[in-house]
């Protein structure tokens, strides 16, 4: 009988702890990395985890540590589940620590501040690993769905097919369909713009702008999310499938995403500071706006409404204004 594949995920947080259950679903031995203690001890005692996803039942074969030595032995898979800019000096600790042939895992939706790396490339410049050790999970898969065992696909992207389809197999279970992709810049891309639309129909929910300001605000900001992505080098179909179309969707329709809640409460008028102190986790958008936004800058390509989000959280500017003047820009040609 072959060994179990072993699996180590960085992050007890919401999407860390719903992807472990997967994984651990799959069959791998799964041990999870908490930063507190008491949460690993909570996970390994109670079979849930109480401060991120109460009432879950987690899988016997799921474990919880705080030391991250422990964590990273031997696994075939290190999967990273923190914020994307916390990535860079928790993984320079964790990288004398890695199994030596693990493949590194980004369930991240971010691009980092100042470089407008994407998280791949924070992976490979920090662990030093070629691109072939690194993958990437995304899709629409909200976490407390998905923890709960609920249907979704997802796309599992490396530039190494053969590599992709060893996590393929490892990830899936019953409920979590997982295909495998190749453009890895356009999967990392449509995650991580995602959160910054989902920003913007949030707050066009929270001023009732309707159903056809949600699909107008989805429909322009895949656009724009395409546009770059060809400027970068991705493949433009990536963003019509899960990773792009699939991902806008799932986050512009749920109240369970972060970056559509944290939007609503921007456009019902609370102020930021007011809106991040309801906010208990991760909303990627937040501070991706302004790096997507550089990274459009950095390769000459227009996003208004990824602007428009920079202008409304960054820079005070009321929603009412930034509303008026998106609907006043020149008018042009749909594919341009
Ligand atoms: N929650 C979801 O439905 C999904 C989330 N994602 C992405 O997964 C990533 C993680 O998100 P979530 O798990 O949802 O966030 P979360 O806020 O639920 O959990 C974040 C985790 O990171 C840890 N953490 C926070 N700051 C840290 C630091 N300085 N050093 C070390 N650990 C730290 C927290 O203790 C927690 O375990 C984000 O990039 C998000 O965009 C992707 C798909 C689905
Ligand atoms: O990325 C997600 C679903 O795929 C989760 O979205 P939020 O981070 O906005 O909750």
């Amino acid at each position: 009988m072959s060994k179990p594949v072993k699996a180590a995920v960085f992050g007890t947080g919401s999407w860390g702890t719903a992807f472990g259950t997967v994984l651990a679903d799959a069959g791998c031995e799964v041990t999870l990395w908490s930063r507190r203690p008491e949460l690993a001890d909570a996970v390994n005692s109670t079979r849930t985890n109480p401060d991120y996803l109460p009432g879950v039942e987690l899988p016997e074969n799921l474990r919880a540590t705080a030391d991250a030595a422990e964590a990273a032995r031997g696994a075939d898979f290190t999967v990273l589940a923190i914020p994307s800019q916390t990535l860079r000096a928790n993984l320079a600790e964790w990288t004398p620590l890695l199994a030596p042939r693990t493949v590194l895992v980004s369930l991240m939706k971010g691009v980092e501040l100042g470089t407008t790396m994407r998280m791949s490339e924070v992976i490979e410049d920090v662990a030093k690993v070629g691109r072939d050790r690194v993958a990437v999970v995304t899709g629409p898969n909200l976490a407390r769905e998905i923890a709960s065992r609920m249907p979704a696909a997802s796309v599992v992207a490396c530039t190494d097919e053969d590599v992709a389809q060893k996590l393929q197999t490892a990830c899936h279970t019953p409920y979590f369909r997982p295909y495998t992709n190749t453009d890895v810049v356009g999967c990392e891309l449509g995650g991580a713009v995602k959160n910054v639309i989902g920003l913007a129909v949030g707050i066009a929910d929270g001023m009732g702008l309707g159903d056809n300001a949600k699909g107008s605000l989805i429909t322009r900001g895949l656009a724009e999310t395409t546009r770059l992505g060809l400027a970068m080098g991705a493949d433009p179909l990536t963003f019509s499938g899960l990773a792009g179309l699939g991902d806008l969707v799932a986050t512009c329709s749920s109240p369970l995403s972060r970056n559509h809640t944290f939007g609503t409460n921007l456009g019902k008028g609370m102020t930021l500071q007011e809106t991040i102190a309801v906010t208990k986790q991760t909303a990627e958008g937040v501070k991706s706006c302004e790096s997507v936004a550089d990274l459009a800058r950095r390769h000459g390509v227009d996003m208004p409404i990824t602007e428009t989000v920079v202008d409304i959280v960054h820079e005070g500017k009321p929603p009412v204004v930034a509303l008026k003047e998106l609907m006043s820009r020149s008018a042009k040609p749909e594919r341009r």
